[in-house]
Parts: C-alpha cells; sequence; structure tokens
C-alpha cells in the first residue's frame, strides 16, 4: 500500500514501546492517534526545534495527544521521543523545499509585510491583510488557518481568526460560526490544536490563556442545509469584525485569518465564498489544492476591489499530502467529545456544570418551522416557539445574547451566551432538567434548539 508523502519511512505499526525519531530539516511526523487508548501518543522534543501547526513545542515537555491526526514538523530538525500508541510516519521531501509548508511560510511573510505596512500607515483605517483559505474536503485548511494565526502571534500579533465552517466549530460547539482574537500561544495538545471549546472561558482554569469568541448559531451542519441564515450570520460576523477592528489597533493592523467550509465548483459554493470574500473585505484568498476553485474565483473576485480600493488576490497553494481523511465515526466522537468537555472539562481542567430544575413555563424555546407539509423547505424561515417533548432530551440548546420579547428575527441572529443541554423531560410535572455550564439562571433569555449536532447520550448517564 503507498503512503501519501514522499521519501517517507515505513509508517510504524500502532505500538507502545519507547523509540527515538529523528527528523530532518523541513520534515514532518505524521501521527493518527484516534484509536489509541486514553492515554494516546506522548511526544517530548529532545532537541532542535519543531512545531504542531505554526506553535512550537517547549524542549523537554512532553505532550499527550489523544483523539488527534496531525503532523509535528520541523523546519531545521529535532529529535522527538515517543511512547504510547500511534499510527505514524516520517516524511521528508527529496527536495526539502518541495515541502507545501515552505510556500505557507512564505505566505505568511507575506502577511506580516502587510501587517507592517498596516502598522506604520498614518491612514489609522488601514487594515492588516484579511485573508480567506479555501478548499476542498480535507485540503488542510483549518491546519493552515491555524498555523498562519499561531506564526503570527509568535511575532507580537494579535489577529482575528474567524471560522464560517459550521461543521466544525471555532472556540464553541459545532453548528456554530464565530470569531477571535488570538494574541497568545495556543494549546497544542487539544485535539482541535488550540480551536476547541477547552480554550474558551467557560472551561474554568486553563493552562494557557483563553480565547473570548463571538460566536453565532447555525444549529446545522452544512451550509446547503439554509444558505440564507448561513449568509446573514456571516454577514454579522464580518461586521463584529469590522467593530474590533476599528476599536482596537494592533487586532485591526494584524489583520483577519478566516476558516471557510468545504468547497466544491458547483456554484452555490462559489457564491458562498464570495459573499464571505466580500462581507469580510478579504484581499487574499488562498485556495488549496483546486485548480478550478481558483480559478473560478480568480474570474469573479480577481476583477473587484475590496471596499477600501485594494486589488484582490487570489493564489493556489499545494495541499499537503498528509491531510488525514477523517471518517463519520472519527468525526462524530470529536463532536461527541467537545460537548461533553464544553459542560465537563478535561483530563487536565474538570468542571462542574450546574443542573437546573425549570418550568416548561419559565423557559422560552424557539426552533425554526418544521419542513414537513411545505413544498419546499422554509430555508431562512423565522423562528417559532417550541414545544418541550420528551424528543428534546440530550439536545444542546444555545441560550441566545436577546430577550424572550424580541422579534424572533432578532432572536434567530443574535450572539450566543453559550450553551445548556437538556439532560430531562418530564412531560407530566411540565419541568426540565437542564445541565448548564454556569449556576446562574437563564432569566429571560430565549433559547434556540437548532437541528445540528444530534443529541449526545445522556450527559448526567
Ligand atoms: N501534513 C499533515 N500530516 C498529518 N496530518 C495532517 C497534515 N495536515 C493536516 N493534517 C490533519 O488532517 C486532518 C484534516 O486537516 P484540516 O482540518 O486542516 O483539513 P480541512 O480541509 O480543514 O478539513 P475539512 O474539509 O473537514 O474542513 C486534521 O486532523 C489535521 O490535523
Amino acid at each position: 500500500m503507498s503512503i501519501p508523502g514522499l521519501g517517507q519511512l515505513l509508517p510504524q505499526p500502532t505500538t507502545s514501546t519507547t523509540r527515538i525519531v529523528a527528523l530532518k530539516r523541513l520534515s514532518e511526523w505524521r501521527f493518527d492517534a484516534s484509536r489509541s487508548s486514553s492515554t494516546g501518543v506522548k511526544v517530548r522534543l529532545i532537541s532542535g526545534t519543531a512545531e504542531r501547526d505554526g506553535t512550537e513545542l517547549a524542549l523537554n515537555k512532553t505532550y499527550t495527544f489523544v483523539r488527534t491526526k496531525s503532523k509535528i514538523l520541523t523546519w531545521s530538525g529535532c529529535t522527538l521521543e515517543i511512547s504510547g500508541e500511534s499510527q505514524d510516519y516520517v516524511t521528508d521531501f527529496p527536495v526539502a523545499e518541495d515541502s507545501p509548508m515552505v510556500s505557507y511560510l512564505n505566505l505568511h511573510f507575506e502577511l506580516q509585510a502587510q501587517r507592517k505596512a498596516a502598522a506604520n500607515a498614518t491612514r489609522r483605517n488601514r487594515p492588516g491583510p484579511r485573508v480567506m483559505v479555501c478548499g476542498p474536503q480535507n485540503s488542510g485548511k483549518t491546519s493552515l488557518v491555524r498555523m498562519l494565526a499561531a506564526l503570527s502571534t509568535k511575532m507580537g500579533g494579535q489577529p482575528l481568526v474567524a471560522n464560517l465552517d459550521p461543521g466544525e466549530g471555532l472556540l464553541s460547539l459545532p453548528g456554530t460560526v464565530s470569531a477571535a482574537v488570538f494574541g497568545n500561544v495556543m494549546d497544542i495538545e487539544e485535539p482541535a490544536g488550540g480551536f476547541g471549546v477547552g480554550s474558551t472561558p467557560s472551561s474554568g482554569p486553563s493552562a494557557v490563556p483563553v480565547k473570548l469568541p463571538i460566536v453565532y448559531y447555525f444549529g446545522r451542519e452544512k451550509v446547503q442545509d439554509d444558505v440564507a441564515l448561513w449568509k446573514d450570520l456571516t454577514s454579522k460576523l464580518a461586521s463584529s469584525v469590522r467593530a474590533k477592528f476599528s476599536e482596537d489597533d494592533e487586532v485591526r493592523s494584524a489583520g483577519l485569518v478566516l476558516d471557510t467550509p468545504v468547497a466544491t465548483t458547483n456554484q452555490s459554493d462559489i457564491d458562498s465564498l464570495v459573499h464571505a470574500a466580500r462581507e469580510f473585505a478579504v484581499n487574499i484568498v488562498v485556495v488549496l489544492g483546486s485548480a478550478r476553485i481558483e480559478s473560478t474565483l480568480q474570474q469573479i473576485l480577481g476583477q473587484e476591489k475590496t471596499s477600501s480600493g485594494e486589488p484582490i488576490s487570489v493564489i493556489m497553494l499545494d495541499q499537503s499530502e498528509g491531510v488525514a481523511a477523517r471518517d463519520n465515526d472519527f468525526v462524530k466522537s470529536i463532536r461527541e467529545a467537545s460537548i461533553k468537555e464544553y459542560f465537563f472539562g478535561d483530563s487536565k481542567r474538570t468542571l462542574s456544570p450546574s443542573t437546573q430544575s425549570v418550568s416548561f413555563d419559565d423557559v422560552a424555546i424557539f426552533k425554526t418551522p418544521d419542513e414537513e407539509g411545505y413544498e419546499t423547505p422554509p430555508v431562512g424561515q423565522v423562528l417559532e416557539p417550541a414545544e418541550i417533548t420528551a424528543g428534546m432530551s440530550h439536545w444542546t440548546l444555545a441560550v441566545m445574547d436577546a430577550s424572550v420579547n424580541d422579534p424572533p428575527e432578532t432572536i434567530r441572529q443574535a450572539p450566543v451566551i453559550g450553551f445548556i443541554a437538556v439532560a430531562d423531560v418530564d412531560e407530566d410535572r411540565r419541568r426540565l432538567k437542564i445541565l448548564s455550564p454556569v449556576t446562574s439562571r437563564l432569566g429571560n433569555k430565549p433559547l434556540v434548539w437548532g437541528r445540528w449536532p444530534e443529541p449526545y447520550i445522556n450527559l448526567l448517564g
């Protein structure tokens, strides 16, 4: 069986022995700890320098990776001590400079030049680079976004990172779109490499400084499930980003790195990307691994200018051959683990969520109208009050920063304050048992019941 990558050593069978791996400059140790036991794979940097997606490993610190498929990259060579279970292999390129990582690093240098120009500009409203990363499924979009953000923070920058892919939450649960300032080191031990819920304040004390995301609730997995709502929320998020730029000079000059949903060349996907590029006033579009998406976007965006008159560069970069496919079971297990982690923390920080019993009459839960009985699904339709039944058990609901008396459209497009999980519904006594990361009562905050992610197992079970 051939293994993707060039000049790689043969994959190591899943093993639990301790071994030393020497990496030449510009090579990668690629690992799959998705099926390993809860103890995962342990990695210690013994000499040289190495990083996971732009964040450096500290010398002699042992990192544990569980439920993770990723890579450790070295620019100048290093030695790693590996123990625990993983499928892994080393890839080094016959010509080191052939690694796509070199082009990613060059992109970072270009962004740094634009950041410097923005910081020195006499026109205070000149923003730093706004770079949108897009491409087909498993092209390495999120890894590149993480790497660009980490490299910027390493140089002292405070870039905004935004995610428009509801299938994977950024510092939030799946089913959301969000953005946050990244001004400090990321937790690379997290399966999501610093983009997971473990890096948010609701998760209690943290080994690395937490981030404060702004989150909007989509409640669906794919953009196509409700394109109109996704576009509205994208516009909302873009205006939050603009507001942050106008109030914070450091963030403004560091600019934005934007992650996007999986794209194909179909018209709807291209429209969504163009919508996002215009709303966020993107001036660099990076397409990973698809010449067709690149040329289609080039034809549209290549002719346009941003709102501040800059040309829009559309560039294609190779995708890394190491990007790991993730099957549905793996992705589902990651999703479920992030919901559990949101309420209970992880092995490094245990949280104690509060369990509250509330009357049906004391909560206002909204949902999008059911699709049955409509010839065309009521996509983009506003919310309606949801009937509380046992079917709501184990769903996670979004708590909106709005009032229950606000119009449905306002509630639907309000930022998310947090999430609660429905632990039990007692229809006879008309009471709900809910699990909340905080002890405070819901007050008059409306809850929204989305259609995705699917209900999680009984969190209290
Ligand atoms: N060079 C590499 N070697 C090993 N694993 C990698 C490499 N690059 C990325 N990965 C891993 O591959 C998986 C998919 O990568 P990533 O999430 O960046 O792709 P994506 O294009 O954003 O995915 P999606 O299509 O689901 O949005 C992740 O688990 C990531 O850590």
